[in-house]
């Protein structure tokens, strides 16, 4: 029997969560929209003018004022599907007001393409380990897909990844519209790590322009790049899969050479001579391959897998090595 209004709670208020907003919105599929954010001065903000003042400002949030919130646990209460939207750092903090129970018997489906820091768990591995969510109510949503292109209405295709397939197709039917094609998945922990992984390799290919290399050695990078990939995600989970996929491929080529992307921006101006903190501040928003690498770099330990690229980003970033130095010792270890 068909589970009467499908209720999702969206969790975030950054550029993310505003286009999956949109697309929910421009979906037909009848669904009651709720949206969380901690900032209490957006949220009253989206309520008179209906737009979020700090991210894709552009866009009409047609979501019922009184279902705006800053009080997450309330409008858990109300919702069968729980969209989580905010950066991979932030994800304890977010849901620290809540509890187990009441997540229970939701299903959750994660945006986020980070690692949650100190635990060094990709999402879904924190959400099952710290909130008891069977891998069976969880899905991945990715692909390449910058929220400023949702915006446009360009078209973009995107992958929504679960152990169960039925539910991943019924939540793909509610997020497909005119401009956004979906695919479904069952490589959770593939297009999780992929999507990690392709922001490290973003922050690379800043750098690389930001101390002056050319379009000529960024393909060399991103090709290399795909192979680094291609090698951890097959150690984390050797399953049969084909890195070509536009959740693999696609969202690392979009990463790497787009003007919208967070992360190759970020690794731009550290490539220019930003220090770390400067960079972050200057940007307003998350470049999640920043956490990401320090996690990457640990949980590597356990499988010892050659990770040229995503070392030299560490020692950038966390061992202060100078870029051009750096980028030219990987460079010798490129083909
Ligand atoms: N923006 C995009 O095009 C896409 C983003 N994503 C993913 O979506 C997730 C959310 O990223 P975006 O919406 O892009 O973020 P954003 O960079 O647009 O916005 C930053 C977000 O982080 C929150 N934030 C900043 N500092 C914070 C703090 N100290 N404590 C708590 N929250 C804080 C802000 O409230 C805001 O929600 C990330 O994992 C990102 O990788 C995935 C696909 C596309
Ligand atoms: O994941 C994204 C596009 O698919 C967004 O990447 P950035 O966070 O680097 O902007």
């Amino acid at each position: 029997m068909l589970e009467q209004k499908n209720k999702i709670v969206v969790v975030g208020g950054g550029s993310w969560a505003t286009a999956n907003i949109k697309m929910l919105t421009d979906n037909t599929i009848e669904k009651e929209l709720f949206w969380w954010m901690r900032n209490e001065q957006a949220v009253e903000h989206i309520k008179t003018f209906r737009h979020n003042p700090n991210y894709l400002s552009s866009v009409e949030i047609r979501v019922s004022a009184g279902n705006i919130s800053s009080d997450l646990k309330i409008l858990l209460k109300k919702a069968n599907f729980v969209l989580l939207n905010v950066p991979a750092a932030f994800l304890k903090e977010a849901l620290q007001t809540i509890t187990a129970e009441d997540l229970k018997g939701k299903k959750i489906v994660s945006a986020i393409k980070g690692i949650v820091p100190d635990e060094n768990l990709i999402i879904g591995e924190f959400l099952n380990q710290h909130y008891n969510i069977p891998f069976t109510d969880f899905m991945v949503i990715s692909g390449p897909c910058h929220a400023e292109e949702v915006a446009l209405e360009k078209l973009s295709y995107l992958t929504i990844a679960s152990q169960d397939m039925t539910l991943a197709a019924e939540f793909a039917g509610m997020i497909n519209t005119r401009y956004i094609k979906t695919i479904i998945s069952d490589d959770i922990y593939g297009t999780e790590y992929g999507a990690v992984l392709k922001n490290v390799y973003a922050i690379a290919s800043g750098i690389c322009h930001g101390v002056g290399y050319g379009d000529n050695f960024q393909s060399v990078l991103i090709s290399n790049a795909i192979r680094e990939l291609e090698r951890f995600v097959a150690a984390v989970h050797p399953i049969d899969r084909d890195i070509k996929e536009s959740a693999y491929l696609g969202d690392l080529l979009v990463t790497a050479y787009s003007q919208f992307s967070r992360n190759r921006t970020f690794g731009n101006m550290v490539g220019k001579g930003y220090t770390v903190k400067s960079a972050q501040l200057e940007m307003n928003m998350i470049a999640e391959g920043y956490f990401a690498v320090n996690c990457l770099h640990q949980v590597n330990k356990q499988y010892g897998v050659y990770m040229p690229i995503c070392e030299a980003v560490y020692a950038i970033l966390y061992k202060k090595a100078t870029p051009v130095i750096e980028m030219r010792k990987l460079a010798e270890k490129l083909s």
